[in-house]
């Protein structure tokens, strides 16, 4: 049975997304990003009132298969929009005027290898050809400076860049949605953990990105309302400087391609638990967390 403050395996969490469009369906609505590898579903939920024209934010979560408290954030963030939708001030205001696109797990093979075979599973599952090791780094794997730093042309290591640029259905499938709506999506979150770091482009070199003092002020900010609430301490900037560079990230690859307002979350914690983060943290996690997107989408709303 789903639950909000538990980790949900794949079936669930598919069942919760039909039940909770069709039960919110003023609000909510179901469709396919498209199939993964293995032949599973990747769904997309848009959050918001219908109107027409409105600006969007894409905000996708299971990159990476082992980083589940990111998988929880999504389906918590869907939560909140539709329990507080009328009633919280903010909220409203930001469901009426925009749009969230929300993919509550992108890496959907390798999420459910974490739950059947290998919990520190990273990767997509793709067979690779000429070896017996599985599966492309889907953050390494956008023509975004493709494959030149931080990551690796050896399919056995967890940052394999991949066959060529989107070579993984579920970058591509990601990637078409993205071109195929950019006069609308004005905003890109992808949300990893861990590290607790708000990142933005560029990680793939040290190139200061044209709108670096905007992107700049507006991590400063969310981070400071995120920190707000349980004292989370959180570090933020240019990706390549923050946390290392690397190439071929969803984030720099979106900013490049017209997306201005595009940031990687880093969620809980540091290091005590990585990616076993336990289920108790969930709440507070995404409590904290969707103070630093209201805040994101707060600005995206005023200033797109
Ligand atoms: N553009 C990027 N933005 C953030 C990161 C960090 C995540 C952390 Se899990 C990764 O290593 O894929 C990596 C890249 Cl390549
Ligand atoms: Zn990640
Ligand atoms: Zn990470
Ligand atoms: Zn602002």
């Amino acid at each position: 049975v789903h639950s909000y403050v538990k980790y949900n395996d794949l079936d669930t969490i598919n069942a919760w997304s039909a039940n909770i469009a069709a039960q919110n369906s003023g609000l909510v609505s179901r469709s396919q990003l498209g199939t993964s590898y293995e032949g599973r579903p990747i769904y997309l939920l848009k959050v918001g009132k219908s109107g027409s024209n409105k600006k969007a934010v894409v905000l996708d979560c299971g990159f990476h298969a082992r980083e589940w408290i990111s998988v929880a954030f999504c389906q918590w963030f869907v939560k909140e929009a539709v329990e507080k939708y009328g009633s919280d001030t903010q909220l409203t205001n930001l469901l009426n005027n925009l749009d969230f696109y929300v993919v509550p797990v992108l890496n959907v093979d390798g999420y459910a290898y974490t739950w059947s075979t290998n919990r520190m599973w990273r990767k997509t599952r793709s067979v690779n050809s000429g070896t017996t090791c599985i599966g492309t780094d889907p953050n390494r794997n956008f023509n975004a400076g493709w494959c030149t730093v931080g990551a690796s042309s050896r399919a056995c290591d967890d940052t394999y860049c991949g066959s060529s640029p989107e070579s993984e259905r579920e970058t591509k499938a990601l990637a078409n949605f993205i071109r195929n709506n950019l006069s609308s999506i004005k905003g890109y979150l992808t949300i990893h953990s861990y590290s607790q770091m708000l990142l933005f482009p560029y990680s793939y070199s040290y190139a200061v990105a044209k709108d670096h003092t905007e992107l700049n002020t507006v991590a400063k900010n969310a981070v400071s309302q995120l920190t707000s609430l349980y004292k989370t301490k959180y570090t933020y900037g240019a990706g390549g400087t923050t946390i290392y560079l690397a190439a071929g990230g969803s984030d720099d690859w979106a900013y490049d391609a017209g997306v201005k307002y595009s940031f990687t979350f880093e969620l809980r914690d540091t290091g005590r638990y990585g990616f076993l983060l336990p289920e108790s943290q969930i709440q507070a996690t995404s409590q904290e967390t969707i103070l630093a997107v209201r805040s994101i989408a707060t600005h995206i709303l005023n200033n797109a």
